[in-house]
C-alpha cells in the first residue's frame, strides 16, 4: 500500500515504457498507484517487479511475456520458472495486449556536408545476415540522414522487432542493450555528441527533453503486438476497461502451468500433452526454459483455454490430474479472464 492509501501496481520503468502503457490500459490511476521498477530480471534485487510482488511491496505487477514478431520474453519465463522457489506465491491474474509502434529518436544530423535525401546507406536495401538471411524491406524511411549515428540503444526485444530498418539504415552501428525502451530514450536525451539514437515509443520520445524524431513506425510488421501478464498473489485485477467499454470480445479464459517430466521416462511429455487432447482442451502456447539442474533438461510451460476455478464439465481439472500423475513437479501459475 502506498502513502496515498492506494494499492500499488509496478511495471518496468522509467515511465513511458510499453509496460507503463500496458498498466495504464487496465489500472485506473483513480484507484491504483502506478510505480516504475528498474528491471524485470533478477539482477536488481527488490527493484524487480517479481521481487516487489513476492515480498509484498506492491499488490500487482505487469511484465511482458511475448511479442507477436519476436517471440517469448525469456526474463519473464525465467522468473515464472522460479528455479529457486523465490517466487512461490506469485500467480498470473490477467493479461494485457499493447500495439507496439517504435520510433527512432536522437539528434538530427546538422552537418551540411551530408546529403539530406541520402537516408542511411543510400541504397535502401537490407544486408542479409546469418540470423536473417532474407531480410524483408523496411516499412518506413527515416525523416533525415542517419549517417552520423554511431550508437543505438534499446531493449533487446525492440531490436528484434526492427530488423529490416536496422539492417537497412543503421548498418554497422554499435548496439547497446538497456533495461527498457524508455531507459534508452532517457540515455540518448543526455548524449552530448549528437551521435546516439534510441528505439522507443513515441510517448517516451515526446516526454524526454531535447530529442528529435528521426523515424516513425520502424517495426518490421504493422501488427506488432506485445502481450503482458498481470502478476500478483491471486490479486483481483481490474478488467481491461478499454476493451470492455468498447464491448469488444466476450471474455474467454486462459490457464498457465509449468512442469518438469522425469527425464528418463520415455513418453512422459507426450502423456502430459495427451491429457489435454483427452479432455478436448485447446493449447495456445508451449514454451520451455533450461531447468539448470542438468544440461538439456527443461521446465515446460503450457497455456490453454479454460479455467481451473470455473470448470463445470471438469475438463480442466481432468487434464491437471493427468499432469499430477505424470509430471515430476508442476505448478498452476494461474487462470484468468481475457478480453480479446
Ligand atoms: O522496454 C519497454 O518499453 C518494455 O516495456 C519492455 C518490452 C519487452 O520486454 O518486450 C515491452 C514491449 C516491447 O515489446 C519492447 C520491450
Amino acid at each position: 500500500m502506498a502513502s496515498s492509501g492506494k494499492p500499488v501496481v509496478s511495471f518496468l520503468g522509467p515511465i513511458a515504457s510499453y509496460s507503463h502503457q500496458a498498466v495504464r490500459q487496465v489500472f485506473p490511476e483513480s484507484s491504483w498507484e502506478l510505480r516504475p521498477a528498474a528491471t524485470i530480471d533478477g539482477t536488481s534485487i527488490r527493484k524487480n517487479v517479481f521481487d516487489q510482488v513476492q515480498f509484498g511491496e506492491v499488490k500487482a505487477g505487469v511484465v511482458p511475456i511475448e511479442n507477436s514478431t519476436n517471440g517469448s520474453v525469456v526474463f519473464t519465463l525465467d522468473n515464472l520458472a522460479d528455479r529457486n522457489g523465490r517466487y512461490k506465491d506469485i500467480t498470473v491474474d490477467g493479461e494485457i495486449f499493447v500495439d507496439v509502434h517504435h520510433c527512432l529518436v536522437g539528434h538530427k544530423n546538422l552537418s551540411p556536408l551530408l546529403d539530406i535525401d541520402d537516408h542511411g546507406d543510400g541504397s535502401g536495401t537490407c544486408t542479409p545476415t546469418l540470423s536473417d538471411p532474407r531480410p524483408s524491406k523496411p516499412k518506413s524511411k527515416p525523416f533525415t540522414n542517419l549517417r552520423h549515428i554511431k550508437r543505438l540503444y534499446s531493449h533487446p526485444q525492440a531490436f528484434g522487432q526492427c530488423n529490416a530498418f536496422i539492417s537497412t539504415y543503421l548498418k554497422g552501428v554499435e548496439i547497446f542493450d538497456v533495461s527498457s525502451t524508455s531507459k534508452a530514450a532517457e540515455i540518448v536525451s543526455q548524449d552530448t555528441t549528437g551521435t546516439w539514437a534510441a528505439i522507443s515509443s513515441e510517448l517516451a520520445a515526446n516526454l524526454m527533453e531535447g530529442l528529435d524524431m528521426l523515424a516513425k513506425s520502424i517495426e518490421d510488421r504493422d501488427d506488432n503486438t506485445t502481450r503482458f501478464l498481470i502478476i500478483g498473489k491471486n490479486t483481483p485485477v481490474p478488467k481491461d476497461w478499454g476493451l470492455v467499454n468498447q464491448s469488444v470480445g466476450k471474455a474467454s479464459t486462459r490457464t498457465l502451468i509449468s512442469f518438469t517430466v522425469p527425464h528418463t521416462s520415455p513418453g512422459a511429455l507426450a502423456e502430459v500433452l495427451g491429457g489435454f487432447k483427452a479432455y478436448d482442451l485447446n493449447l495456445t502456447s508451449i514454451n520451455s526454459r533450461p531447468s539448470l539442474l542438468a544440461p538439456f533438461q527443461y521446465i515446460f510451460f503450457i497455456e490453454f483455454e479454460g479455467n481451473k476455478y470455473d470448470d463445470p464439465d471438469g475438463r480442466v481439472n481432468g487434464a491437471l490430474n493427468t499432469i499430477e500423475r505424470v509430471a515430476e513437479n508442476w505448478r498452476l501459475l494461474g487462470s484468468w479472464e481475457r478480453y480479446r
